[in-house]
């Protein structure tokens, strides 16, 4: 699997240097062609071990070297391999010869030489180094220092379990589209396809293994989504009522959009900034059989706006996504803490504008996949000092069957059986 590693490394090298993986990793699987479908997997299995174990592999990768590796690629090659041999499932052996081959393809002659050197010593010397790297909380939890600090002040109770399951493997839940056919049908339908699954309540199940959606019964014909539990309490709490105009402001790819439209006959806007990200709502309603009115527009601007107030509105804004950071592993080695203050600017110019387009009455659900409360509970209760007419209704987990494990609040932490979401519901007075 040396094709395997070297793949990874490069999604992984730019990742440090910056990029998004989901970004990345595609670039790095069109470098080499001539990968077979085991390969790929593998290669994306090994990037997503490297990233959730990043602080760790870079420990150890100080302790062994007397100074930085500075070309990329063989950095990156390096912590694949210690993340493998940290935590994966391969042999120590094969994952040292494999990275030795791999480091003789990157053209570097002195690489092998000091792949080599670094994952022998660090076999020999693996139980003394483990004392010493282990002393900092950055490499016990694999998060950023300000990452762990934030959450530790923040949720004093819950710090640890949060910064857990943000390492964890995520879990594959499906919506079930109620214009199609009924929980109760599905499972049935996975059962004679000898697909393990679990009911969580509401519309969610949840696969016992992820699969690729082509092998899920009836995915083609619509019956069914992909989307984690917690987002499924978006359609529940905004209640909306057939004949409604709603504003979905923030859409795409369209997963609540399409849930919003299978729960009820609405007159839905679908806006996004994004004109290449609203392909895939086009591609969902399509799918689903599914009908909205779909524009690119600015959420924090009008110029779209033709002056008809809404019911209820969506506002489910871009956010760190460090709810759910299990699912984006280079999220956490991606986001700097000035970004929390940038997002939640972006979000309260969204949530003020929107705001004059709610008729009065109308409800207003902000939601967001974060877990820090700048961009959350913060937020909300700057915009409610700013509006006398603007009234929190409670949000209740407890309404429609779906799964809350967790919460505080309108925040969902993240837990097995839902990501980190956070929901506040306005209504106009
Ligand atoms: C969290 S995602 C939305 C996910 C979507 N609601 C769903 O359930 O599939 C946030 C979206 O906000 C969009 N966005 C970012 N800034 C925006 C803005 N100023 N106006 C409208 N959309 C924006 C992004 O392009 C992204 O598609």
């Amino acid at each position: 699997m040396q094709v395997a590693q070297l793949i990874a490394a490069s999604a992984v090298a730019e990742v440090l240097a910056g990029h998004n993986l989901t970004v990345s990793m595609p670039k790095a699987l069109r470098r080499v062609k001539s990968a077979t479908p085991q390969q790929q997997a593998a290669a994306q299995d090994y990037s997503y071990l490297t990233l959730r174990l990043y602080a760790e592999a870079a420990a150890y990768l100080q302790a062994l070297t007397a100074k930085p590796v500075t070309d990329a690629r063989v950095h990156a090659l390096l912590l694949v391999a210690l993340s493998q041999l940290l935590h994966g499932a391969e042999d120590d052996f094969t994952v040292v010869n494999q990275a030795v081959e791999a480091a003789g393809k990157t053209g570097l002659r002195w690489a092998k030489g000091l792949v080599n050197a670094v994952l022998r010593n660090f076999l020999r010397q693996r139980s003394a180094l483990q004392a010493q790297v282990s002393q900092s909380e950055a490499v016990q939890f694999n998060y950023p220092q300000w990452w762990i600090d934030t959450l530790k002040q923040q949720y004093p109770q819950h710090w640890q379990s949060i910064l857990t399951i943000g390492n964890s493997h995520p879990p594959m839940t499906l919506r079930i589209n109620l214009r199609k056919t009924d929980v109760a049908s599905y499972m049935q339908a996975l059962d004679d396809a000898g697909i393990a699954a679990q009911a969580l309540g509401g519309t969610a199940i949840q696969l016992q293994q992820p699969l690729p959606v082509h092998k899920l019964p009836y995915f083609d014909q619509g019956w069914l989504s992909v989307q984690d539990a917690g987002a499924q309490w978006a359609v529940p709490l905004l209640d909306v009522q057939a004949g409604m105009r709603v504003l979905d402001a923030c859409s795409a790819p369209g997963g609540k959009t399409c849930h919003l439209l299978e729960a009820s006959d609405i007159d839905l806007l679908a806006l996004d900034v994004e004109a290449e990200r609203l392909r895939r709502v086009h591609d969902n309603l399509q799918r689903l059989g599914l009908q909205a009115k779909v524009r690119t527009g600015d959420a924090a601007k009008a110029d779209w706006f033709d002056g008809q107030l809404f019911d209820r509105i969506l506002a489910d804004v871009p956010c760190s996504a460090s709810g759910i950071v299990r699912r984006h592993v280079d999220m956490k080695w991606l986001r700097r803490p000035q970004d929390l203050t940038v997002f939640a600017q972006m979000q309260q110019q969204i949530l003020l504008n929107l705001w004059h387009m709610l008729a009065k009455g109308g409800k207003l659900l902000y939601v967001t996949c974060s877990i820090f409360q700048q961009e959350n509970e913060m937020q909300i209760q700057q915009f409610l000092t700013m509006h006398a007419d603007a009234v929190r209704l409670p949000v209740q987990f407890d309404a429609s069957g779906l799964p809350c494990q967790q919460s505080i609040g309108g925040q969902l932490l993240p837990t097995a059986a839902h990501d980190g979401l956070f929901y506040a519901l306005l209504q106009k007075h």
